[in-house]
């Protein structure tokens, strides 16, 4: 049977605490049950049940197109599941959004950021959202901003931000009100390596001391690196889910030195085929 390591409960400053809605649920950081999304006549995530523990560094991987940014929408309340549901920190957050959205810090696939505020006022901003006392948002911007890098760009409108700088700045705002459960849709994406490395550093920290993280991401190196679980969605339905040891075994038999990516390209079924364009002979 398979073990958890133990895991000190998350120090939580301002998020409420956890309820008793649900006994199954609230053992989870993160729980979905049956989570159905159509589009018309598609299907984008058929019945995903998923359970993240307390803690856990959890990457969501999957091609193109296969569901990932839907239900990271269902779970953080920006999309509204077709059926099924998501408990976080064991709060529905269809039914109870407000506490639930108390609970996560969110770096959503599209950022839709306060163009005409600087990098300053808007992590400030959203400190004040989450009723951060005033003192620690003031410290906290201004520790971010300087690890982030951004401390030179602070006053500048983030209408000015390059795509890595928004990035930067968005996570900076979801991270903030040091929340319980961190959902990040493809936080690497168009981040340079120096920055890409302090926010490995930050997003360890944070699981080390209790904090949940759940992330989509294309970068196989960061997956393999970062993660205690893996879960590979294909054509919206979970198609593996394990400790990458788990999945090694399962996807590669034999084959001890698989990498994450031989065990991606095994579970979703790609062949080895000619890619060659025939019009460039
Ligand atoms: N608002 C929408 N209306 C119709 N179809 C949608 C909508 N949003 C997503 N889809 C479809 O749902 C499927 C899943 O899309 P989703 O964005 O969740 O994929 P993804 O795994 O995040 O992909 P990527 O890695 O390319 O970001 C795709 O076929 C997409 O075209």
């Amino acid at each position: 049977m398979e073990t958890f390591p133990e895991q000190t409960p998350p120090s939580i400053d301002y998020a409420q605490p956890l309820l008793e809605h649900n006994q199954l649920a609230t053992s989870y950081a993160i729980q979905t049950q049956d989570l159905v999304q159509n589009f018309g006549q598609k299907v984008a995530v058929n019945h995903l049940n998923l359970s993240v523990r307390p803690g856990e560094f959890f990457g969501f991987l999957g091609p193109n197109g296969a569901g990932k940014s839907t239900s990271i929408k269902m779970m953080v309340g920006l999309l509204r599941p077709t059926s099924g549901k998501v408990y976080v920190g064991g709060v529905d957050v269809w039914q109870d959004p407000l506490r639930a959205r108390a609970l996560m810090g969110v770096l959503p696939e599209h950022l839709n950021l306060y163009e005409r505020l600087t990098g300053r006022e808007f992590i400030t901003f959203a400190g004040h959202m989450y009723g951060v006392p005033a003192a620690d948002v003031t410290r906290r911007t201004e520790e971010l901003l300087r690890v982030l890098d951004l401390a030179d760009d602070a006053e500048k409108m983030i209408v000015d931000y390059s795509v890595g700088m928004r990035k930067k700045v968005a996570l900076a705002a979801a991270i903030l009100h040091r929340p319980q459960v961190i959902f990040l849709d493809e936080p690497f994406e168009g981040i340079d390596p120096v920055s890409s490395r302090v926010i490995r550093d930050i997003l360890q920290d944070l699981t080390r001391r209790g904090t949940t993280i759940f992330f989509s991401s294309h970068i196989m190196a960061v997956v393999e690196r970062l993660c205690t679980r893996v879960g590979i969605i294909n054509q919206g339905v979970l198609v593996a889910e394990g400790t990458l040891q788990e999945l090694r075994e399962r996807a590669s038999g034999e084959d001890k030195d698989a990498t994450l990516e031989d065990v991606f390209l095994n579970v979703i079924g790609v062949r080895n085929e000619n890619h060659n364009l025939s019009w460039l002979e």
